[in-house]
């Protein structure tokens, strides 16, 4: 198969999946502006090399909350694969094994966590959702546990499914046959089943996700679990704070991929005052608007330790399965590989602050 840059991947997936779908993947919340605003605020970040540095070998890996990767790279935790390909997660796990990236499994995959876990050659993390019923988080904690995956990643930035014009428009619910088969079926039901003006899933959170938690509740979770623990979706350096104070062990800094809170800050933006106020006491992993290898070296100069990547990894299985998500992998880490060489940065622990700048 010819190699395909990530612009490619996607124009082939929009060209296999249903409208409704692909709208739902691409999409983002309200006025849909926040989708360019966090390409706009890694564009806006400039690189600086270094020259006459030896590049002869460089080793783009590093070790995550003690998950050994490849590169500073993993996939964001997203609901239902089979929405892009039959095998779903299992594929996704596959591809992410090979490559030696992290793969974060979304409480709503619609394969199982084993299955997943069967068929990952790589570190696994499982994010979480709080829902109403607290005997369903115990409970995947404790399969997450028993299946080898190394940390919980509790989503933050979500006490609801935002408002979403394009599933609103379409009235999009999860289709049936795919199902969120880690959660009682009783619990999900609400995310099937279409009403014209109304997406399926923004009912589903508003019936199911507990939005009356606070830091005392993540208390509660972190006593239940000895795995690392994650939040996803922090933008505020105060609530970094505070996330080091309850023993939180990395943030996520995301605004979602501009599909929750409308004209929250980019990820980009946000990630410097966060570096000041953590001070290294937890990892910091960015979020959103991740296409290419740059991007993660502008990450690493600005203080992450790793980033995510979301949405091209839908595309790349929509177009090939485990193959097409591997390609987009091997196209993300081609590219970091030779963004250390030509920025004198054989390690990654050679990017820092002088290696960009805003303009
Ligand atoms: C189709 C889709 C489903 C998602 N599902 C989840 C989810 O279940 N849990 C979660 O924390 N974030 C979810 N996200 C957000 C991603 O984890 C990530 O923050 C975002 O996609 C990153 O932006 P990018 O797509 O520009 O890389 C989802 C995103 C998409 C596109
Ligand atoms: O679409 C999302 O971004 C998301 O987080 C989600 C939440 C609930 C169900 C499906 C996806």
């Amino acid at each position: 198969m010819a190699a395909l840059t990530l612009r490619e991947y996607r124009a082939e997936a929009e060209g296999r999946l249903p409208a409704p779908v692909w709208d739902f993947l691409e999409g983002g919340s309200g006025t849909e502006s926040m989708l360019s605003a966090g390409r706009a605020a890694l564009d806006r970040i400039r690189l600086r090399p270094r020259c006459l540095v030896d590049v002869s070998v460089c080793d783009p890996g590093v070790t995550l909350l003690g998950s050994r990767l490849a590169a500073p790279l993993g996939i964001a935790p997203m609901a239902y694969h089979q929405l892009a390909h039959p095998e779903g997660e299992v594929a996704t796990a596959r591809a992410a094994g090979a490559a030696g990236a992290l793969l974060t499994v979304s409480i709503f995959a619609s394969r199982t966590l084993e299955d997943i876990a069967a068929a990952a050659s790589g570190p696994l993390w499982l994010q979480l959702y709080w829902l109403r019923r607290r005997e369903t988080l115990v409970e995947l904690v404790r399969r997450a546990e028993d299946a080898g995956y190394q940390a919980l990643v509790l989503t933050v930035d979500a006490p609801r499914v935002a408002y979403r014009p394009r599933d609103a428009r379409n009235g999009f619910a999860v289709p049936g046959g795919i199902r969120a088969v880690n959660v009682d079926a009783a619990v999900m039901s609400a995310s099937h089943g279409g009403a014209a003006g109304e997406s399926a899933i923004a009912r589903h959170s508003k019936e199911q996700f507990d939005a009356s938690i606070t830091w005392r509740d993540l208390a509660w979770l972190r006593e239940r679990t000895s795995l690392p623990l994650v939040l996803k979706g922090v933008l505020a350096p105060e609530d970094a704070e505070l996330a080091v104070e309850y023993g939180v062990d990395a943030l996520v800094v995301s605004n979602h991929g501009g599909r929750q809170l409308d004209f929250a800050i980019p990820a980009a933006d946000a990630l410097p005052e966060i570096v000041d106020a953590v001070g290294g006491r937890c990892r910091l992993i960015l979020d959103g608007s991740i296409r290419y290898g740059a991007d993660i070296a502008k990450a690493l100069c600005l203080g992450a330790d790793a980033v995510f990547v979301g949405r091209p990894a839908l595309w790349g299985l929509a177009h090939s399965g485990s193959a097409g998500v591997a390609d987009v992998l091997r196209v993300l880490l081609d590219e970091f590989e030779e963004v250390m060489a030509l920025m004198g940065a054989p390690r990654v622990g050679d990017f820092g602050n002088s290696g960009i700048v805003h303009h």
